[in-house]
């Protein structure tokens, strides 16, 4: 099946899965208030490729039919900088605020299948070999796919790791006839409730004699023992007036549960193989999946640069302070591109012709961004001030007595009349201030782990071969000589 639709994606969530929300299980994702809205949204990504083809679609290398460019596996720069024309379309939708639109899982698995000899070490050549199978069926069947690799915090002092015996944390607990059997559970799946399938795939690294714990899979949403619970939905009604952002895209975070679920054989990356669950996260993985992550980013940040500025110009506030904050959100934004781009150009073979882009300036943004954000969402609430909660409602705005008064005391600076300054306030408080901003920050500090872990691992991989260099000259050099050298330059002066 080439490129799904919209009405496609939204078909295929009528499988059955176990979704729990707030004081019930789902019957139809689709129809439930709960998730509605993200249905839809997520369903507009679906349309969008077929809408902006030119940029978001490419033919599968083997079929020929149309695939998502998300799918692709870079061979040069130029393919980079085709799907990052895709990926920007898709970004732009949700203005960046749906991080795990199913491009983000697409381009996961495109690399680690253009690097499948990352996964065929120490005797796993079965398990890479049905990761690049899965990827094909993956981009034919324009799969929505969430993951889960996290395993649960009970006891923070006891690490990140399970450690053996753990009966909390994802493990293998048997054999059938077909594959084995898992039990335990994952922290946040986000997208959950709008996904065909689940990906678990390795994370922190495991210690000695914890085999089990070393698993890698791909089963659909709707295998037996899956059980998905949900945070309180933050999706607001479809009044895209009241709530434009809470109306359409609350992409959900699930606790994921697997209650003794089977996993086929030729679904299996890693089975009980410590020596490749530990490598393959710290290769190719993530400066492939950081274009597509600082693209999103990045088109978030425009978007606040520009909302920030809209507000300031409804109410006509041009003090300098405000000006100073709005050149912040802008030096976000171009900073992010100026990295991307960075990256981008730095790209080399990392090996099997496979084109990644350069890591360094990905992990300076992978710390620094969820600081950005936090910062940029401050920015906006102090330009919002009280004018975020002075922004009558659809309702209250077309009630006849409201109205004439409405617009005479909640208008806007010169022209701007209340309608729009209202819509102009409402989007900022959906963007810092509601349910769902709360969730998306609480995202940004953590998807990619927190900045104060990506900060330490900078440090730690970063190459430090100029900045040696630079200290060696003070360190290396003979003081004497130079003394003397110095010397022998005043007198002459
Ligand atoms: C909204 C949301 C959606 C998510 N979606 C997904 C998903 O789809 N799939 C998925 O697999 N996971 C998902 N996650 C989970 C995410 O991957 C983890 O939350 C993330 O890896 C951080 O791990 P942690 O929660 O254990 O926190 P920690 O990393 O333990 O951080 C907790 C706090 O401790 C501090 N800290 C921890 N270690 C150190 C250290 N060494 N030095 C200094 N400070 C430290 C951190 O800075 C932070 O303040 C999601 C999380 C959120 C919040």
């Amino acid at each position: 099946m080439p490129a799904r639709t919209g009405a496609q994606f939204l078909e295929g969530l009528k499988q059955p899965r176990e979704i729990w929300v707030g004081d019930r299980k789902i019957e139809s994702v689709a129809d439930d208030p709960a998730f509605a809205g993200a249905a839809r949204g997520v369903a507009a990504v679906y349309d969008l490729q077929h809408k902006e083809a030119d940029a978001c679609l490419m033919p599968d290398p083997e079929t020929g039919e149309k695939i998502n460019v998300s799918h692709m596996i870079p061979r040069s720069r130029q393919d980079l900088a085709r799907r990052r024309a895709g990926l920007e379309k898709i970004a732009a939708y949700s203005v960046g605020l749906m991080g795990r639109t199913p491009d983000y899982m697409n381009v996961t698995y495109a690399g680690f299948a253009g690097r499948a000899e990352e996964w065929a070490v120490n005797g796993n050549e079965e398990g890479a070999e049905n990761l690049v199978n899965y990827q094909k069926y993956l981009r034919r069947h324009d799969i929505s796919l969430t993951h889960t690799i996290v395993n649960p915090t009970i006891d923070k002092a006891q690490g990140d790791a399970p450690q053996p015996g753990n009966d909390v944390a994802l493990r293998k607990v048997g054999e059938t006839e077909h594959g084995i059997v898992v039990r335990g559970a994952r922290i946040l799946a986000t997208l959950a409730p709008f996904a065909d399938e689940l990906a678990v795939y390795p994370s922190h690294p495991l210690p000695p004699d914890c085999d089990e714990y070393a698993i890698s899979f791909c089963i659909p949403i709707s295998t037996p023992g899956l059980k998905f619970i949900c945070r309180d939905s933050f999706s607001e009604s479809s009044n895209f007036f009241d709530h434009p952002i809470s109306a359409r895209f609350d992409e959900q975070d699930a606790f994921v549960i697997f209650d003794n679920v089977e996993v086929p054989r030729d679904r299996l990356h890693v089975n009980c193989n410590t020596a490749v669950y530990n490598s393959v996260m710290m290769r190719s993985w993530w400066p492939n999946v950081m274009q597509q992550t600082t693209i999103r980013a990045l088109t978030k940040l425009e978007f606040a640069w520009g909302l920030a500025s809209r507000m300031t110009e409804v109410i006509n506030d041009v003090k300098p302070q405000t000006w100073e904050m709005l050149g912040e959100i802008w030096s976000y934004a171009e900073l992010t591109r100026a990295c991307l781009k960075a990256a981008e150009d730095g790209a080399i073979d990392y090996g099997n012709g496979v084109w990644l882009p350069d890591a360094q300036p990905f992990a300076a943004i992978r710390a620094s961004m969820p600081r950005w954000m936090a910062r940029v969402s401050e920015i906006i609430q102090l330009i919002g001030s009280h004018n975020v909660f002075a922004a009558p409602s659809r309702a209250q705005l077309d009630d006849p007595s409201l109205r004439p008064l409405i617009d005479h005391y909640l208008r806007g600076a010169g022209d701007v009349g209340a309608e729009q300054r209202a819509r102009v306030f409402r989007l900022a408080w959906d963007f810092v201030g509601t349910g769902l901003a709360g969730r998306n920050l609480q995202y940004e500090r953590f998807y990619l782990g927190s900045s104060a872990r990506n900060y330490q691992m900078a440090h730690l991989f970063g190459d430090r071969t100029r900045a040696n260099e630079l200290v060696d000259r003070f360190l290396a050099e003979d003081i004497g000589a130079v003394n003397k050298a110095d010397r022998r330059v005043a007198g002459a002066v």
